[in-house]
Parts: structure tokens; sequence; C-alpha cells
């Protein structure tokens, strides 16, 4: 695995070291031995989510403290934009956001730490991705951004064609958010 990191202090992409041969290809997409290199927690929770249509968004969620997670996101069919905003107190890169493509062919994968919402467009038809999660799932504790904040000021390669209507009345920020304390 090769660790690239992101201008967004703690966010990483993971470049996996993938062995070919005649039969097709192998490669590790996760080792804990590895990933303590970048203080991942254990894993607790396994989600899938696949997107029929390009242009589909999902996003920017988080879960708030005491259940802020860290998160491994790898794309296994189609390809996506996928977008992190730093919430965290504090931090150097409050508020400011960065992206990665995620792809099946690149096989790559994005490791975010807690105190970041997270988000992610489809760039084709029939997109699918695998997040492994350190926290369980906590619908009292979810929280969202608009995609469209005009603070954050997020670049999307296209407008969303598909957005839940969660996803579309997310409230926007204002000055007196002053971020997540981890
Ligand atoms: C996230 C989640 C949702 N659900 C349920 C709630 C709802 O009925 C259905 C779909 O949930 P959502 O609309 O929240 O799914 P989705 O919009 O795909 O949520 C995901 O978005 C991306 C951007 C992330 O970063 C993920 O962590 C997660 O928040 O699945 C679970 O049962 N467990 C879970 O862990």
């Amino acid at each position: 695995m090769t660790f690239v990191e992101l201008n967004i202090s703690g966010v990483v992409e993971i470049i996996p070291d993938v062995k070919g041969d005649e039969r097709g290809g192998f490669f590790r997409s996760y080792c804990q031995q590895e990933m303590d290199k970048i203080n991942m927690k254990p894993i607790v929770q396994m989600n899938h989510s696949f997107n029929v249509q390009k242009g589909t968004l999902r996003g920017l969620h988080y879960q708030k403290p005491p259940h802020q997670e860290q998160k491994l996101i790898r794309c296994v069919h189609g390809a996506v934009w996928d977008v992190f905003v730093d919430l965290r107190k504090n931090s150097p890169t409050f508020l400011q956001w960065d992206k990665v493509i995620l792809s099946a062919e690149k096989m790559n994968s994005i490791f975010i730490p807690e105190g970041m919402a997270h988000g992610f467009i489809t760039l084709e038809n029939n997109s699918e991705l695998i997040y492994a999660h350190t926290a369980f799932y906590q619908p009292q504790f979810e929280a969202g951004l608009s995609f469209d904040d005009k603070m954050l000021n997020i670049t999307w390669p296209t407008k969303p064609t598909i957005i839940s209507d969660r996803d579309r009345n997310h409230p926007h920020l204002s000055d007196e958010f002053k971020g997540i304390e981890l």
C-alpha cells in the first residue's frame, strides 16, 4: 500500500500494491498493520452503496461526538468525485475541502479521519462504494452540510441529477459554526 497525503491533514489516499498475473490480479484492500501507520481504529461497520445514475450526489455527512468516526472508502464499480470537508475546531484547514477521484479502475481508496464531513457525486452510471467505519451508525448523532454551501464553495464536476430530500435540505453554515471538538 502506498499512502499519499492530501491537502487536509490526516486525509490519506491509499494506492494498493496490485499483484497481477495471468488470472487477473490481487491486492490487500485492508491491512490493520498498514493502517496502524495512519492511526486507523478498528472497523466496526461496513456499508455498501450503489448508485444507478451518473450525477447522483450523497452527502455531505458526518456524525457528531461522541460518535465521530473514521471512514475508509473504495469505489468498486464506476467512479466518483469524492469530497471531504474539515470541520475540526482549531484545525489549520478548518472549513477547507479537498477531493479525490475514486474509481474501480484505479482501485484506490480514501482514509478520512474523525471530524470531517464527506460526500460524493458519481461520475459514471452504476457506481458502487464500500465504506468501512470505526463507529456504529447513530442516526440521532448524524448531521449534514449542504453540498452547495456558500461558505464552502465546493467545486462539483456536474450538477447533481439525483439527491435525497434530506441531502437537498441540509442547513447552510454560518459564522456561528465554530467546528467540532473531538
Ligand atoms: C449510513 C447508514 C444508513 N442507514 C439507513 C438509513 C436510511 O434508511 C438508508 C439510507 O441512508 P442515507 O440516506 O443516510 O445513506 P447515504 O446518503 O448513502 O449515507 C452515506 O453517505 C455518505 C456520503 C457517507 O459518508 C456515509 O457515511 C453515509 O452517511 O440506510 C443504515 O441503516 N445504516 C447506516 O450506517
